[in-house]
């Protein structure tokens, strides 16, 4: 017989960390509270019969925000067997305020004191023993971090199920027990036996959504009121509160008769604090750690494992652990050295009237004839006036960039002509590239060019452009993983609500940003835990402006390809997300449909600790391989459908495939939308189609660059993708292209996610059209207004245009706000199942 175990407790009170303990699974753990916002189910790994459901932290029964309601009826509408109770032992006092509840529910209760590793280090003490005999529960300590008692507490939670034994109720005092009896007595002909009490502690309390499940007659009704208006009136309190204190009091008594404190002075957390949520501090520490952050994952690290993945194992091929590559970086020097001195020895002689066509046309065509020109140097050897012409080779040194000069003979260049380019197979241990390894596969196997070519040109062009980015995505997440798991990341949304907070928004928009820069779709979904219908609407519609990992390979290749690799891009494309998002807020705001105060922000901070590596790593891998996953599926879908339609189209009248690229069906599509982005710089059809792919997946981007530009030969001509991006774009415009692809509509598993939340077709369109013409606006004033600067642009009616955006975004930003519509804000929103 199967046994349903249900993980109650306070947001971050470790349920999750527990369930994926248990179950064996990979949920999301952060160090902050509301990360869980739906429930997930699994089993546990000892036994399979003995189902587990990890909720939404809630602080009470009185649910005020989405993630809570799921977590009530949950409890209350399908009945688990049991009820794993997770405590923060550190935090026991508050945490059991909703033990007091939970244990009203008339189902069976195991109280896991979690946390316990932390209490034992600062010293405390808990008598376990006695707060289970206080409590009427079985306790168990837990450190689910660890591992530790977490096989007890199942056990512990079976053996209350087999029991049968309904948690013993603690008593109100004597007035207000009198009242719930007189309720009980009421709803006893339709609520079952074991969640009477609870219904009744919850009518008392006038709960809306509790109140609305019962028909009562206006009679019951009026008598009801009777009954909770009598002792309001006595306690002279409302009856929610009397009830709180109530169980206050109640818990109070606890906690001094089991719980023994050493006595601390600031502790390091609080020493922290001060300084990362200072006022002036915690800003530019911020700043600086995000900038750390973009650096180190986009331009060091990250750029030195990437250059590895797409040179080596998505080129030409690589060195194993570097050996022979030192051989073969001076051998290719030496090459370098000496073609320069038969460039400028032949470059001399055409000057000097000598015919070297011969060989200039050999060097120029694709795969040059050694025979041919040994024969034409041979020739040029007995031409008399050959032998007087002199050239002058440059050279720079790239650390000072002084400029040395040398003469290049006719010797000189007899050896430059035969020297051979070095082979870095000769050198060490050299791994081919795959792209290397399946040519020469698929060259053996003799397959139909056009399957050569879909796979060669298509999808390792496409996906591994894209995989070739994993190596710093994964940089990036375990940078993401260690800020969440140590309690930073929560210290930030305090921070960020008091900036936010001047502008009439709410901190709490910030965390689904958070969650944003690993994945958007989550971080949607973390809007969730905002009360306020209005507010959670903007929240859905900003939340994907902040860069998600995905949107990480369309920085660093424009980072690299136009800005030399520089360190502030990829900083500036989270800095510009992150205004994205406080300049809508301000902007919207201003509209009645968004206006009036932010809900107050409320959230306890966490305390720091060192995150634990199975968690950091854990939290990596899971958003790496959904990175991975999403290039073996959606991304090879996209490559081959884009394969096809650049590979075909009508070239001399009739349909097939196509010898000049710019034939293709794709450019004929890209050519079409290309007057649209025109004004922001960058209309060449390539260009255009990455951005479109980019709404099914952001990687698609970098994947369309890879094959329009035919990446995965780069190895073979030496044109570098870079090189195709620098005659594409200049530096303005690939800034401007950047900017657009950042905020424009995200990919569709987030535009997904936004349907879902905003549970509105209308709404939906709202959102994803708003970006679009945001993004479009931001654009067009980079690409226009840099342009000016750079002196690739005159004024015209570009400029006119992005004049006119940015006074409508400043009338916005400064214009009075408009009157709030006070009943709409609090309305709830539904959300699809
Ligand atoms: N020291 C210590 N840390 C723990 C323990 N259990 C969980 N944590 C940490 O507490 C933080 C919160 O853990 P979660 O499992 O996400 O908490 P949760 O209860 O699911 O939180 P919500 O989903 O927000 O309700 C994480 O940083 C965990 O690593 C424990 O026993 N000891
Ligand atoms: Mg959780």
């Amino acid at each position: 017989m199967s046994i349903r175990l249900a993980l109650a407790g306070n947001p971050n009170c470790g349920k999750t960390t527990m369930f994926n303990d248990l179950t064996g699974a990979t949920q999301y753990v952060g160090n902050w509270p509301g990360v869980t916002v739906e429930k997930k189910e699994g089993r546990w790994k000892a036994d399979k019969e003995i189902r587990i459901t990890d909720l939404p932290g809630i602080y009470s029964l009185s649910p005020y925000t989405l993630e809570e309601v799921v977590a009530r009826d949950y409890l209350v509408g399908e009945k688990p067997d049991a009820i794993m109770d997770l405590v923060d032992a550190s935090n026991i006092e508050r945490n059991l305020y909703l033990t007091t509840q939970l244990l009203e529910m008339g189902i069976p209760v195991v109280v896991a004191l979690n946390m316990m590793d932390i209490v034992e280090k600062r010293g405390d003490v808990i008598d376990v023993k006695k707060l289970s005999s206080l409590l009427g529960v079985p306790v168990v300590e837990t450190a689910a971090v660890k591992g530790k008692g977490t096989k007890e507490l199942v056990e512990a939670a079976k053996k209350a199920v087999s029991a049968g034994k309904l948690p013993p109720q603690h008593e109100f005092p004597e007035n207000i027990e009198k009242a719930l009896q007189q309720i009980t007595d009421m709803i006893a002909g339709v609520t079952e036996e074991s969640q009477r009490r609870w219904y009744a502690v919850k009518l008392f309390e006038r709960d809306q959504k509790v109140m609305a499940r019962f028909q009562f007659s206006v009679d019951t009704q009026a008598k009801l009121e009777a009954i909770i208006s009598a002792v309001e009136e006595e306690l002279d309190d409302d009856a929610e509160s009397i009830i709180t204190d109530a169980r206050y009091q109640y818990i109070g008594g606890i906690v001094k008769a089991c719980v023994k404190k050493k006595k601390t002075g600031m502790t390091v957390s609080d020493k922290i604090d001060h300084i990362v949520t200072n006022r002036i501090l915690a800003l530019p520490i911020f700043a600086l750690v995000m900038f750390i952050v973009y650096y180190v994952s986009v331009t060091t690290v990250g750029t030195i494992l990437t250059d590895w993945a797409n040179d080596g194992v998505f080129g030409d091929g690589w060195h194993l652990a570097g050996y022979g590559a030192g051989a073969y970086e001076e051998a290719g020097s030496e090459y370098e050295t000496q073609t320069a001195y038969r460039d400028a020895w032949l470059a001399a002689a055409e000057e000097g009237g000598v015919d070297v066509s011969a060989i200039t046309e050999q060097l120029e065509a694709e795969e040059p004839d050694a025979d041919v020109l040994a024969g034409a140097t041979a020739a040029l050897a007995a031409d008399a006036s050959a032998a007087d012409i002199v050239g002058t080779a440059a050279f720079e040194d790239e650390e000072t960039g002084t400029v040395t000069e040398e003469a290049v003979d006719f010797g000189m260049f007899e050896t430059a002509m035969a020297a051979e380019e070095p082979d870095p197979a000769n050198y060490g241990i050299w791994v081919p590239g795959i792209p290397v390894l399946l040519e020469g596969a698929l060259g053996g196997l003799g397959i139909a060019d056009w399957l050569y070519s879909l796979i060669m040109d298509g999808i390792i062009a496409g996906v591994g452009a894209v995989l070739g980015f994993v190596p710093q995505i994964l940089v990036l997440f375990i940078f993401l993983a260690l800020l969440e798991d140590c309690g930073y990341m929560a210290r930030v949304a305090f921070i960020m609500d008091r900036i936010f907070r001047k502008f009439g928004l709410s901190g709490k928009s910030f965390i689904p940003m958070l969650i944003g820069t690993g994945c958007g779709v989550p971080g949607v979904m973390a809007s969730r835990t905002i009360e306020q219908e209005r507010d959670r609407r903007m929240t859905i519609m900003t939340t994907t402006f902040v860069p998600c990992g995905a949107k990480l390979p369309i920085i660093a290749l424009i980072a690299g390809a136009l800005f030399d690799n520089a360190g502030w891009v990829a900083f500036s494309a989270y800095v510009i997300g992150v205004l994205a998002i406080i300049v809508s807020g301000i902007m919207l705001k201003k509209f009645r449909m968004f206006a009036g105060e932010p809900a107050p922000f409320v959230m306890e901070l966490p305390a720091y600790h060192t995150p634990t590596l199975v968690n950091v790593l854990r939290s990596m891998w899971e958003r790496g391989w959904s990175f991975i996953k999403k290039a073996g599926t959606i991304i090879l879908l996209s490559t081959i459908v884009l394969w096809f339609l650049q590979s075909y189209g009508w070239e001399n009248g009739a349909f097939g495939a196509v010898e000049n690229i710019d034939n293709c069906i794709l450019a004929g599509i890209g050519n079409a939308l290309a007057p649209i982005f025109a004004p922001l710089g960058w209309a060449s059809w390539q260009n255009v189609v990455a951005t479109v792919t980019g709404w099914i997946a952001k990687e698609n981007v970098v994947a369309t660059f890879g094959q329009t530009y035919g990446f995965a030969e780069v190895a073979e001509d030496g044109v570098e993708i870079w090189a195709n991006l620098q005659a594409s774009f200049t530096a303005v415009s690939a800034y401007s292209f950047m900017c657009f692809n950042l905020l424009c509509a995200p990919c569709f598993a987030a535009m997904g996610a936004i349907k879902r939340e905003m549970n509105n077709a209308k709404w939906t369109c709202f959102a994803i059209g708003y970006m679009m013409v945001f993004a479009y606006a931001v654009a067009l004033m980079v690409y226009q207004f840099g342009g000016l600067l750079t002196g690739e642009l005159s004024f015209g009616v570009g400029t006119i245009a992005a004049v006119i955006v940015l006074a409508l975004m400043i009338y916005l930003l400064v214009r009075k706000p408009a009157k709030a519509d006070g009943a709409e804000g609090l309305r709830k929103m539904s959300v699809q199942a």
